[in-house]
C-alpha cells in the first residue's frame, strides 16, 4: 500500500540550448550529463543500451513504446560471449523514451527496463515527447544535456546552467577497451587480431563462429610486434571522437597497412581509424546516423543495403587518398559508408554489418573477410611449400 501511494519521482532532460522536458523517472535515482542523441531503431535497446560506442550518451528513442519485452540475463553461447548484449553492462549514460511499457513480456526476459537501469544506476525518463525533443536534436544537432531526477518540481531549476560534460573531449576507447588481451575459439583455423576499440559481442561472434580464432588487444597495443601470429586484423566499433583515442593506434595502424601484407577490416571507429591511417580527415555530423534503417549504397555495385548504424563522426571523402576508393555512401545523406584499398586486402564500413539488432542484409561482409583471410593463408602456405620444394 505503501509503495502504491508513494510519488514517482520526476526527472528533467535539460539540453545546453535551454528547452527543458519533465517526465516521469523509471531507471536509477541518480543525475547525470553527456551527449543528448537519437536513434531511429524499432527493436533492440538490451543490444544498443550495451553498445561500447554509446558510452557518455543519453539515448533518445523515436520508437514511442520501449520497455515491452523487457530485459533478457547475462546468458552466454559457447563461445562464452553474451547472448542479448553487446557488453557486460548498461553502456548509455541514460534514457529518454515516451511511454515505458511497465508490464513486459517476452520468453528471454528476466527482469523490466526500468528495473535493469535501477540495477546499473543509470537514469531513464518516461512521459516527454520524444518527437519534440528529435526535432530540436536534428535543427540543432546533437547536443550537451543533463538528465536530473528529482521528487518534486519545485527541486528543477530549469534556468540553472551546472556543469556539463562533453563526452567527446576525453578518449572514451580508453574506458572500455579490455586491459589484457582476451582469447575466442583458441582452436579456429584462422587467427584474426582484434584492436579493442569497445567491441561488440556479436563482431566477435561473426568471427568466430565462421571458424576464427579471435584475440582481442587492448586498442594501444602495437599488434605490429605480433605480426606472424596473425591471418587477419580487425578494428573495431567504439565511443566518442576518433581523434581523442590517441595517435598511437593510428601510427600502429599506418604500420599495419604498410607491413601486415594480409586483410585488415574495421567498422564504425574502425573505418575513421583506417581513414586517418590513410590521412583522411574526420567531421561530426550534425546529428549521426542512430538506427536499423541507414540505406548504404555499394559504390561499385549501385546496390543499396539497409544498415544497422550509431555513429557521430564520418570520413571526408570529397578526395581520396592514391590508391584507395570509396566503398559504400550513405543514400540519405551521401556520406562515407566506407573505404578500400585498390589493390591490398584492407577495407572498411561506417555501418555494422554484425547489426544488432538490425537488419542482417551487409553480414555478408564478414563472410567476404573471412575468406578472404582464408584464401591469403592457403597462398602463403603454398607459397611457402614451393620454397622447399
Ligand atoms: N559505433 C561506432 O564505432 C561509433 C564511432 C564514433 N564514436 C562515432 O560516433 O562516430
Amino acid at each position: 500500500m505503501h509503495l502504491l501511494n508513494q510519488k514517482p519521482n520526476l526527472a528533467t532532460l535539460k539540453l545546453k540550448s535551454g528547452q527543458a522536458y519533465t517526465g516521469v523517472s523509471f531507471g536509477a535515482d541518480t543525475s547525470v550529463t553527456g551527449e543528448a542523441v537519437f536513434t531511429t531503431s524499432l527493436v533492440g535497446y538490451p543490444e544498443s543500451m550495451t553498445d561500447p560506442s554509446y558510452t557518455g550518451q543519453i539515448l533518445v528513442f523515436t520508437q514511442p513504446l520501449i520497455g515491452n519485452y523487457g530485459v533478457p540475463g547475462p546468458v552466454k553461447d559457447k563461445f562464452g560471449l553474451f547472448k542479448y548484449f553487446e557488453s557486460d553492462k548498461i553502456q548509455v549514460s541514460g534514457i529518454i523514451v515516451t511511454d515505458y511499457a511497465a508490464q513486459y513480456s517476452h520468453w528471454t526476459a528476466v527482469e523490466s527496463l526500468g528495473n535493469w537501469c535501477k540495477r546499473f544506476n543509470v537514469p531513464a525518463i518516461t512521459g516527454v515527447d520524444t518527437r519534440a525533443i528529435v526535432k530540436v536534436l536534428r535543427e540543432q544537432g546533437s547536443t550537451l544535456a543533463h538528465l536530473t531526477v528529482h521528487a518534486t518540481e519545485e527541486q528543477i531549476n530549469p534556468k540553472e546552467n551546472g556543469f556539463l560534460w562533453d563526452p567527446n573531449t576525453e578518449n572514451l576507447v580508453a574506458r572500455v577497451s579490455t586491459p589484457t588481451p582476451l582469447h575466442y575459439n583458441p582452436d579456429g583455423d584462422i587467427k584474426i587480431a582484434v584492436v579493442d576499440c569497445g567491441v561488440k559481442q556479436n563482431i566477435i561472434r561473426c568471427l568466430t563462429k565462421r571458424g576464427a580464432s579471435v584475440t582481442v588487444l587492448p586498442f594501444d597495443y602495437d599488434f605490429n610486434k605480433d605480426q606472424e601470429l596473425y591471418d587477419g586484423l580487425f578494428v573495431s566499433n567504439g565511443p566518442g571522437n576518433p581523434e581523442t583515442c590517441g595517435m598511437t593506434v593510428v601510427k600502429h595502424l599506418q604500420e599495419a597497412i604498410e607491413t601486415f601484407g594480409k586483410p585488415i577490416f574495421g567498422i564504425c571507429m574502425g573505418n575513421l581509424l583506417l581513414g586517418m591511417a590513410i590521412g583522411m580527415k574526420v567531421y561530426k555530423l550534425p546529428f549521426g546516423n542512430r538506427g536499423h534503417n541507414q540505406p548504404a549504397l555499394h559504390v561499385q555495385t549501385g546496390q543499396c543495403s539497409i544498415t544497422s548504424q550509431n555513429h557521430g563522426y564520418a570520413l571526408n571523402d570529397k578526395v581520396m587518398p592514391v590508391g584507395w576508393n570509396k566503398l559504400f555512401i550513405n543514400a540519405n545523406d551521401g556520406s562515407n559508408e566506407g573505404i578500400c584499398h585498390e589493390s591490398l586486402p584492407i577495407f572498411s564500413v561506417q555501418f555494422h554489418p554484425e547489426a544488432k539488432g538490425g537488419p542482417q542484409d551487409t553480414e555478408y561482409l564478414f563472410e567476404e573477410f573471412i575468406t578472404l583471410v582464408r584464401a591469403e593463408k592457403l597462398k602463403r602456405m603454398t607459397e611457402d611449400d614451393s620454397v622447399v620444394a
